[in-house]
């Protein structure tokens, strides 16, 4: 996942109740938290930085340097108490109340998004679902009836959503953000492969898997050209 020019400052300004954090600290902390969850889940009370930064796949010494800008700092010999560091990271992530996300584009992967039901989990919950073509408006996906386009600002309002999720074609994804940023959506995550524009303080974040395989197929190229089977 990677994020895109946004219309936001890269950092928040801190304040004592919610610290400066930096991104680079903010993108590790859903992977602290699944980790946390994981050994809470296992009967794990307390959790020293190594076992939670393997069980996270970080480095301990970036790991206690993180969580530091959390205030928490662990106790020696005894290392991180478990539920406490959960409850901490939930309240800077703000996934202390379910958030409620609208999903834009309801194709094939808008269909697999809408099925999932692990995001209530993870503090989300997919509250509509929202699709231009009148052949898709009215089914039931998940207990959810997609609606058409042109109710998003009403149900947004309604339904005090600040997350839309894009799921159109690339060509749709521009016109899609303006619709959810008008509305009054100041988060975005886009699956389309474009880059959208949107004004000073909405966020946007995109999620491409073909870029993710590309860095891949880059290791692999390089793998083989250092074992000599092909030439960069
Ligand atoms: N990020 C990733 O890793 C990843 C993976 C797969 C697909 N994608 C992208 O996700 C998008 C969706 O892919 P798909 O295979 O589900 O496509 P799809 O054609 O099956 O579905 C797209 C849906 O968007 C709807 N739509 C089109 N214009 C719209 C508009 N203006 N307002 C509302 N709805 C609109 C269509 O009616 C359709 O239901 C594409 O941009 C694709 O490239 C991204």
């Amino acid at each position: 996942m990677s994020q895109q020019r946004t219309g936001s400052p890269g950092n928040t300004p801190g304040t004592p109740d919610f610290p400066d954090i930096p991104e680079a600290t903010v993108a590790r902390l859903p992977e602290y938290l699944r980790a946390l969850h994981s050994l809470a889940e296992a009967g794990h009370d307390t959790a020293s930085s190594e076992s939670l930064a393997v069980a996270a796949g970080v480095n301990s010494a970036k790991l206690r340097k993180d969580l530091s800008h959390l205030g928490s700092n662990g106790t020696r010999g005894v290392g991180y108490n478990v539920e406490r560091l959960i409850g901490q990271i939930e309240h800077v992530l703000g996934l202390t109340t379910l958030r409620a996300v609208a999903l834009v584009g309801v194709g094939n992967l808008g269909h697999a998004l809408a099925g999932y039901s692990g995001f209530t989990t993870r503090g989300f919950h997919i509250a509509a679902l929202f699709d231009a073509d009148p052949t898709r408006v009215g089914e039931r996906i998940n207990n959810l009836v997609v609606r058409h386009i042109d109710e998003l600002a009403a149900v947004v309002d309604t339904c005090r959503i600040a997350i839309g999720v894009i799921a159109t074609p690339a060509h749709a994804a521009q016109g899609v953000a303006d619709v959810l940023v008008n509305s009054g959506v100041t988060s975005i995550l886009n699956f389309a492969p474009c880059v959208l524009s949107v004004p000073d303080g909405v966020d946007v974040r995109k999620v491409d898997l073909a870029v993710e395989l590309q860095i891949l197929s880059f290791h692999e190229h390089r793998k083989a050209a250092l074992t000599g089977t092909v030439t960069l």
